[in-house]
């Protein structure tokens, strides 16, 4: 089966049809405000109501309310959850909407117990540890590390680029790779040639 991607930390409208236009999958919408690839969700919001039809959008938060959960889900209309925090499966199933769980690759995690916890999820996306970063790091794990059959579609996450994702479609066979930093010219704003390397290096490797 075919590789998906989401390209993650979109502020801008020009970069997301750039994404859309070079193949992507998914859209991530980061709603954590000390994240520099933080959107505003009205802009969110108008960048989303401008793209075409057949693309995920993604809304990503760390440990945030409900309320403001629910706020931006009204607001924007995004289509899934993203939850990279320390959520719970009971938060995460409260808003009755489809989502995954990130989990990051911390020395003692235990992948399939988070399996098993978070098996309301609609995947699990290993993502790098860096202690006090929830995400976004722009750092790969030991693939090594990710056990196989897991029980829900992984989303492969953490430093990946044009240079080393075909090997990590390769060697892990992800459901799908999530990438930030590695199609960025800066943090929040994206570099289409970097987007269509990327986007070459996944169907060159499927
Ligand atoms: O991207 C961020 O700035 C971010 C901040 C806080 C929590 C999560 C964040 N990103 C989540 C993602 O899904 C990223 O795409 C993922 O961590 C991979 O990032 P990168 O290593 O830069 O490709």
């Amino acid at each position: 089966m075919r590789t998906r991607v989401k390209i993650c930390g979109i502020t801008r409208l020009e970069d997301a049809l750039a994404a859309i236009e070079a193949g992507a999958d998914a859209l991530g919408f980061v709603f954590y405000p000390p994240s520099p690839r933080y959107v505003d969700p009205a802009v969110a919001e108008a960048i989303i109501a401008q793209l075409p039809p057949f693309v995920t959008t993604v809304a990503l938060f760390v440990d945030d309310s409900p309320e403001q959960v629910n706020a931006i889900l009204g607001q924007t209309g995004i289509d899934l959850l993203q939850f990279h925090g320390d959520e719970s499966p009971a938060y995460c199933q409260q808003f009755n909407r489809p989502y995954f769980k990130a989990v990051r690759m911390s020395p003692d995690i235990d992948v399939i117990a988070e399996c098993k916890r978070f098996a309301s999820a609609r995947g699990l996306l290993l993502d790098a540890y860096r202690p006090g970063v929830p995400g976004g790091t722009g750092e790969a794990f030991n693939w090594d590390r990710i056990p196989s059959d897991l029980e829900l579609p992984l989303i492969l996450a953490g430093g990946l680029d044009q240079n080393n994702v075909a090997k990590a479609i390769s060697q892990v066979k992800p459901y799908a790779v999530d990438v930030s930093g590695g199609v960025e010219m800066a943090k929040g704003r994206k570099d289409c040639s970097k987007i269509i390397s990327f986007m070459n290096e996944v169907a060159c490797a499927n």
